[in-house]
């Protein structure tokens, strides 16, 4: 009998203390029961751990996710989107999207650690289907929270689906802020995608070669959304991130959530780069040719022994090949970097 009224109270009562939804994920990593509350421009859902739908009073034709801590240890973009949510939740941005915000390894935040058992940003698209435990189990309701937010969108508009992934690297790169472009099968890119992009001062795009298990890949592949991985700078623990690195994508995601509206900027300055191969860890001896302190983008000569194992080396083809996500520290058949080449923005096909 009393069970109606209690779900009464709780649906009028809890919000999120201060408005602080990353403080209310990291203070119940393992289980936040489901509730839902009222703010200045609409109704929010906080639907598990880490997982906080807000929608809009009026019809919004964007769905926009955006998604931080897939890696525990990137603190950076989850303590700008954390803002942004606040600012939304007290109502200095009135929201005119729908949008999803995911919080994606909370066990991994609260331990400052990229994972805790095996790499979440290699289980989507049904990757977890291969493992066990707690990022297995995390990456299968990631993907649930996605399809749920995608298929909840009033039906009759034309709904646009965006996927932002942002995340920070390990290593400092010669681009500081980049993004991987999902593999696209007919190679034609989005013009206003990249131009929004270059509006959020990312200075570099990787087109990637293949499909993958990453979360922006299972956006776009499944969903059929605009997604990328944002790759915003270099890993910093909590408190010590400085925001005002993430001024320009702050600008143009507040115009996004405000106005619905996609900034725009000249692509001109832009460095377009193609991915050639992955450099896959075959063997517990393989090494690569580079010292610790390598940033991303450095580029080699032809013929340099850039990775090598008891099984295999891999030799640079072309001067001017660069080296991005360079990393050994994974199980074998996992990736240790992606070679790239420079492409003219000319060359891009673009719709
Ligand atoms: O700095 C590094 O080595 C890794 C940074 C990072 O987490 N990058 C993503 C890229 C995902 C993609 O390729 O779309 C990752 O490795 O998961
Ligand atoms: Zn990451």
């Amino acid at each position: 009998m009393i069970r109606p009224y209690l779900t009464l109270y709780l649906v009028e009562t809890m919000t999120i203390l201060n408005n602080d939804f990353l403080a209310a994920t990291l203070a119940n990593q393992d289980k936040m029961a489901p509730f839902q509350f009222e703010f200045p421009s609409g109704t929010g859902f906080v639907e598990g751990t880490g997982i906080l739908r807000l929608e809009p009073k009026q019809d919004a034709s964007i769905s926009l996710v955006l998604s931080v801590g897939v890696h525990g240890n990137e603190t950076g973009p989850i303590e700008l989107v954390n803002q942004l949510v606040m600012s939304i939740l007290d109502g200095r941005i009135s929201l005119s999207v729908r949008l999803l915000v995911l919080i994606g390894n909370p066990v991994a935040a609260n331990k400052a650690t990229r994972f805790c058992e095996v790499n979440l940003n290699r289980l989507f698209s049904g990757a977890w289907k291969n493992y066990d435990g707690f990022e297995a189990k995390r990456a299968q309701r990631l993907e649930k929270a996605i399809s749920d937010f995608y298929s909840q969108a009033k039906e009759g508009a034309t709904q646009t689906r965006l996927h932002y992934d942002l995340h920070t690297a390990i290593r400092g790169s010669m681009h500081e802020k980049f993004v991987v472009y999902p593999f696209v099968e007919n190679a034609i890119y989005n013009q206003q995608q990249l131009a929004f992009l270059a509006a959020s001062g990312i200075d570099a795009v990787l087109l990637s070669h293949q499909s993958t298990t990453t979360f922006s890949y299972y956006s776009y592949a499944t969903h059929g959304a605009h997604a990328f991985t944002v790759e915003l700078g270099k890993v910093q623990p909590f408190g010590e991130n400085d925001l005002s690195n993430f001024a320009a994508l702050e600008d143009s995601l507040s115009l996004l959530l405000e106005n619905g509206v996609l900034a725009q900027a000249s692509m001109s300055e832009m460095r377009i780069f193609t991915v050639l191969d992955s450099l896959v860890k075959d063997d517990d001896s393989y090494k690569l040719g580079i010292e610790a302190d390598v940033k991303n983008f450095t580029q080699f000569e032809q013929g340099y022994r850039l990775a090598y194992s008891e099984k295999s080396e891999y030799l640079v083809q072309q001067t001017g090949d660069a080296i991005v996500f360079p990393n050994t520290n994974l199980p074998i058949g996992q990736r240790a970097g992606l070679m790239v080449r420079p492409v003219a923005l000319g060359d891009l096909k673009l719709n």
